[in-house]
């Protein structure tokens, strides 16, 4: 899909989507729970559509009413394929529940999550008993377990995803685990993990994130769950208000443990005037300034915080570039190009840095490279450009905020 964004203001009030993190895990998580869980404010994208289907395949019986979904448990596969869709997330928290199972399982998936390494699961798997065959490092990988348990490590440097998926599916298995983790990045997506484990009553227990204690032979209790709102999402939007107008966003939390509610700090360090309330943020634009901001931790903000410095004044400076490479595009590079074409420089020469120089937005045609958060950011951009920017390849938003345009076009009339 083609979209074309003209130059303009916003103003106005929507409601955050579902978070596709909070939900996927509540998706495993009423999985491996025997019984019947409730999981309300679950409105669908892509990735949460793909982790609801996996749920089936693995036993799950799964119904709703609008966006409230109760869900019977049970792992009992009932499909030897699962289809992650393009999703990083459910790759590599579905393939250590699909490993608790004593049947060859098969997980595959589309699109961009095809060129996103999975190497990083292989040998720890392997040590806690489960055989595993992968496409080189790449999906499809086929698990046979039961996963025992034991000692293992893993490194979080690319991706903190895999150590979710252990994290949630070892509780489970029969014995005792010690997970060390090395090079944790992504840590708040981990506490978002343990604190959702915690509300089905499943205990993790951590010495600072290098050493995971996971005692085997616990349960998953049913349970109802609310979704929260979803910080990366609205996060584009927010800079929207910054740089275009206002905007009030409904539906998110802000003692969340979200990593993404770190825009906030992004916006307020770039001069953004921010009132929030117990469940509402509102943002209005100002003169903005460079601003410095490390998003190691919270890699997802990086096409948001682009638009944001991109109408800023001088030149702010993103450091944690490195943990891009492998997203649903090498966000970094795709960034400095889609943003180059807008007019706005973007220098990648030194390591882990993305300086991003303010200035005026020229119209173009750019390309989402199929990556949800560039095309979300370039129509942020596309606001203040100097008339109108087209967005080739917009339905990306579908895996993350298939609403997305729906709220844009509200916000503009
Ligand atoms: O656990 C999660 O829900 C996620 C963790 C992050 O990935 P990494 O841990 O690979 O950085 C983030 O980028 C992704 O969108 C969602
Ligand atoms: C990287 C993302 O998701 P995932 O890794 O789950 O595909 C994202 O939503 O920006």
């Amino acid at each position: 899909m083609k979209t074309t964004i003209h130059k303009g203001r916003i103003a106005g009030s929507i409601t955050a989507p579902a978070s596709k993190s909070y939900a996927q895990r509540a998706v495993a998580a009423a999985l491996l729970a025997g019984g019947e869980t409730t999981l309300t404010h679950l409105d669908l994208c892509n990735d949460t559509r793909a982790a609801l289907d996996v749920a089936r395949r693995l036993g799950a019986s799964v119904s709703h009413e609008g966006t409230t979904y109760t869900i019977r448990g049970g792992l009992n596969p009932v499909s030897t394929k699962l289809n992650i869709g393009e999703s990083g997330l459910a790759t590599r928290l579905f393939t250590p529940i699909a490993s608790l199972c004593h049947m060859p399982i098969t997980i595959n998936g589309e699109g961009s999550i095809l060129r996103r390494p999975i190497e990083m699961m292989e040998e720890p798997l392997q040590a806690l008993g489960v055989e595993v065959i992968s496409n080189g490092g790449y999906l499809p990988i086929s698990v046979k377990g039961p996963m025992r348990g034991g000692e293992i490590h893993v490194d979080g440097s690319l991706s903190s995803q895999f150590i979710t998926g252990l994290l949630m599916a070892l509780p489970l298995s029969p014995n005792d685990t010690v997970l060390h983790v090395e090079n944790l990045k992504s840590r708040p997506y981990v506490d978002m993990t343990i604190d959702l484990a915690a509300r089905f009553g499943v205990a993790i227990e951590h010495n600072n994130y290098e050493q995971f204690y996971i005692a085997g032979g616990q349960h998953y209790t049913p349970c109802t769950y609310n979704i929260e709102g979803d910080w990366s999402g609205a996060s584009c939007l927010l800079v929207a208000g910054a740089t275009a107008g206002s905007i009030t966003i409904r539906n998110l939390n802000h003692i969340s443990l979200q990593a993404d509610l770190a825009i906030i700090e992004a916006l307020a360090r770039a001069g953004a005037e921010i009132i929030t309330t117990n469940s509402s943020v509102t943002v209005h634009g100002g003169p903005l300034h460079a601003f410095e901001f490390d998003a190691t931790d919270c890699p997802d903000l990086f096409p948001a915080l682009a638009a944001l410095a991109a109408s800023c004044e001088g030149t702010s400076v993103l450091t944690g570039t490195q943990r891009l490479t492998y997203k649903e595009s090498n966000r970094a590079e795709t960034i400095a190009e889609v943003f180059g074409r807008l007019g706005i420089g973007v220098d990648l020469s030194e390591e882990n840095t993305m300086r991003i120089t303010g200035g005026p937005v020229s119209s173009a045609v750019v390309d989402s490279h199929n990556d949800h958060r560039i095309a979300m950011a370039a129509a942020v951009a596309a606001l203040s450009s100097d008339d109108s920017v087209v967005i080739e390849g917009a339905d990306a938003a579908d895996k993350s905020y298939p609403n997305f345009w729906n709220d844009l076009d509200t916000l503009r009339s």
